[in-house]
């Protein structure tokens, strides 16, 4: 699992950790995990140009510092400071002893720059003259020091200049911003440096293939298709047939024992459905019955409120997609049963009366109180999916190619997080897992190029292998 702890969280493991080591010890620690990964950036350190961007706190010191152990192994390091009267003294007195130049001006060119300006004590974006300088060395390789100074720790939101680094070394713990966009963009890759912390639970994860491996559903010995659970598929309509095949698809991976598919209207007018649903799966049952899921929504059209009524009158846990959405609340809410909410950026905007800006800008926010207002797991579709709990938990799912934004992928995802609901994860994790694995897929399906829906839910099940064969 990788974690995310809040800057308070930080600050407060930090405080334990100065109490019990010598002073200057978790710097140094810091300073020497910065200068191995600016080491192994630049492939090589003797006669290497780096150029240090110092702001008034400790994160310009750990920048020194690591400046410093470059310059002692024969890099060239220059260092401009933006307070020159609060620089880190031990930090300066480092660089300095060890042959680094500090400058008013940048020279003409350098193999790195190093955004030592502001990390967890940092707010809002970057100060005017911290903007022009960064903005006028844009064309260089960046690496940010604990986070890339300008952009929001706690809620990843960017909303002015800053740093848009290449490789992000962080310290002790990731950060939300390391994980939700729109920050996370600006961070790039992103490097863990151990500082030995002792944290409390983590308030944002991201899952990790072995994380996924340990929660995916597994058939006991003596399974049958009913103990391994029945999910009802409520999707497609006239208009849009091929949303009903496509939830089929992703709730046809493997992971629930049989998928139950209902449309809407009589079974006349869905005739030209059915056809399309059993053509494309012929094991999947078509018509009313038990199921332990359902999933309601996808090309739904003017049929979408009387399907998720139809679905609320089942005391099951529910995946509400697209269409379905729009009606939720007229159909009268989740109503404490488990169910997941998967509404992309526009949609939450509509469900919210909040403009789409407003919730591409505050992703992890946004989610988080669409999951406290709905009464349920909300998962926000978007680059870096994020899934909220109600109890304000967070996870984001961080794989997952960009070619995966193409029409219908949204179905299969709508379908696998059903599957996996009635497979008897919780709507946390049938949620989260599903978004990962749905990424995951894809990645394995076209690892380099574009890649369509129905490969997307074709890749599912040897993903799903892959991950059992490797183990948690
Ligand atoms: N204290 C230590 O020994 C350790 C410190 N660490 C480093 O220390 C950092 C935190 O240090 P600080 O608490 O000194 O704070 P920062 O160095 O993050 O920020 C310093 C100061 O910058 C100013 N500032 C805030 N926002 C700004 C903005 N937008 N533009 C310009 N200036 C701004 C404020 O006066 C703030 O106090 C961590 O991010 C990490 O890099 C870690 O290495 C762990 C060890
Ligand atoms: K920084």
């Amino acid at each position: 699992m990788r974690r995310a702890h809040t800057v308070e969280q930080v600050r407060t493991a930090e405080e334990a950790a100065f109490a019990v080591t010598p002073d200057g010890a978790l710097m140094q620690r810091a300073a020497a995990g910065l200068a191995t990964a600016l080491a192994d950036l630049l492939g090589h350190v003797y006669g290497a140009r780096v150029l240090l961007v110092v702001g008034a706190g400790n994160n310009g010191g750990d920048t020194l510092h690591a400046g410093a152990r470059l310059a002692r192994r024969g890099a060239a390091v220059d260092c401009v400071l933006l307070s020159p009267d609060r620089t880190h003294h031990g930090g300066l007195a480092a660089l300095r002893a060890a042959g680094g130049r500090v400058v008013q001006t940048p020279g003409p060119s350098y193999d790195v720059a190093v955004d030592g300006i502001v990390g967890i004590g940092g707010s809002g974006p970057l100060r005017p003259e911290a903007a022009a300088l960064v903005g006028s060395l844009s064309h260089l390789t960046w690496v940010a020091v604990d986070t890339p100074s300008g952009v929001g720790v706690d809620g990843g939101l960017v909303d002015g200049p800053h740093v848009a680094a290449d490789l992000t070394v962080t310290f002790g713990t990731h950060k939300p911003v390391h994980l939700v966009d729109p920050g996370a963009r600006a961070c790039g890759v992103v490097h863990l440096v151990d500082l030995g912390l002792d944290l409390p639970p983590a308030p944002v994860e991201a899952l990790q293939e072995h994380d996924v491996a340990a929660l995916l559903p597994q058939p006991a010995p003596a399974a049958h298709k009913y103990t391994r659970g029945v999910v009802g598929v409520r999707a497609g309509s006239a208009d849009y047939r091929g949303a009903g095949v496509l939830s089929v698809s992703g709730a046809a991976c493997g992971l629930a024992g049989m998928v139950r598919f209902v449309p809407a209207g009589s079974l006349e007018e869905a005739a030209p459905v059915i056809a399309l649903v059993q053509a494309a799966h012929p094991e999947a049952v078509v018509g009313t019955g038990r199921v332990q899921a359902w999933v309601v929504g996808s090309g739904g059209g003017d049929s979408s409120a009387e399907q998720l009524r139809a679905a609320l009158a089942d005391d099951v846990p529910v995946v509400v997609d697209a269409d379905a959405l729009s009606v939720l609340e007229e159909c009268g809410g989740v109503a404490g049963r488990p169910a997941v909410l998967t509404p992309h950026a526009g949609e939450l905007a509509r469900m919210t009366g909040v403009p789409r800006e407003e919730v591409e800008a505050d992703q992890l926010g946004s989610a988080r109180r669409a999951a406290a207002r709905f009464g349920c797991v909300v998962m926000l579709k978007s680059r870096h999916t994020v899934v909220a709990h109600p109890d304000g938990r967070v996870r984001v799912t961080t794989v997952g190619p960009p070619w995966l934004a193409t029409a219908g992928a949204g179905d299969v995802l709508g379908g696998l997080v059903g599957a996996l609901l009635a497979a008897g994860l919780s709507a946390y994790d049938a949620a989260s897992v599903g978004s990962w694995v749905h990424g995951a897929a894809a990645a394995l399906a076209r690892p380099e190029g574009p890649v369509s829906a129905a490969e997307v839910a074709r890749a599912i099940p040897e993903l799903c292998a892959r991950l059992l064969r490797e183990g948690p």
